[in-house]
């Protein structure tokens, strides 16, 4: 799979949401690799996060997707993955602002948080803005040091339950 394939994962709560973000890549010609859930029978989110920050992680894919009912519990666990700069986003200037400023390649939505038009807008400003390195790198530089001294950068797999 190309590197530039967006994966995209979610749990019961992000379903929904879900449907509409892949109609929105399909009309853009935007490849994408949707890893579920595929419905909204409960499931526990880290077993998502793990597939899709797993990958960003890896350098499998360059960017990632990732939505529950919040947005927060998947950008807890995503953000454990060493490298993944998940953003748990709920406007469009935060969307614009996490590309510009943080370099973010994982966004995060909360389905039951931000309305659907809005989690389109967001969506394409994370697309659509640019990094802007500069002082920025200082930043990102500084996160890196700590992910070095704090986290090992294992690939972990759930082993609990799913459901
Ligand atoms: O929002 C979430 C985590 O931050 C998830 O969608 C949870 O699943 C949410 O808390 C809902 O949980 P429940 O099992 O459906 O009660």
């Amino acid at each position: 799979m190309n590197k530039s394939t967006i994966w995209i994962g979610n749990d019961h709560g992000g379903y929904e949401l879900k449907q509409h973000i892949i109609e929105f890549l399909k009309k853009k010609e935007i490849p994408y690799n949707d890893i579920g859930t595929d419905s909204t029978e409960i499931v526990r989110y880290p077993y998502f996060a793990a597939k899709v920050a797993g990958a960003v992680s890896r350098g499998e894919a360059e960017r990632g997707i990732l939505i529950c009912s919040t947005g927060i519990g998947m950008s807890i666990i995503a953000n454990k993955f060493k490298g993944v700069r998940a953003s748990l986003c709920t406007s469009t200037f935060a969307g614009k602002m996490t590309r510009a400023h943080n370099n973010s390649n994982l966004l995060v939505l909360g389905g039951k948080v931000t309305g659907t038009l809005e989690a389109l807008d967001i969506l394409e400003a994370w697309l659509t803005t640019e990094y802007e390195g500069g002082r920025h790198g200082i930043s990102l530089g500084l996160i890196s040091e700590a992910e070095d001294t704090l986290c090992n950068g294992d690939t972990w797999e759930p082993t609990g339950p799913m459901r």
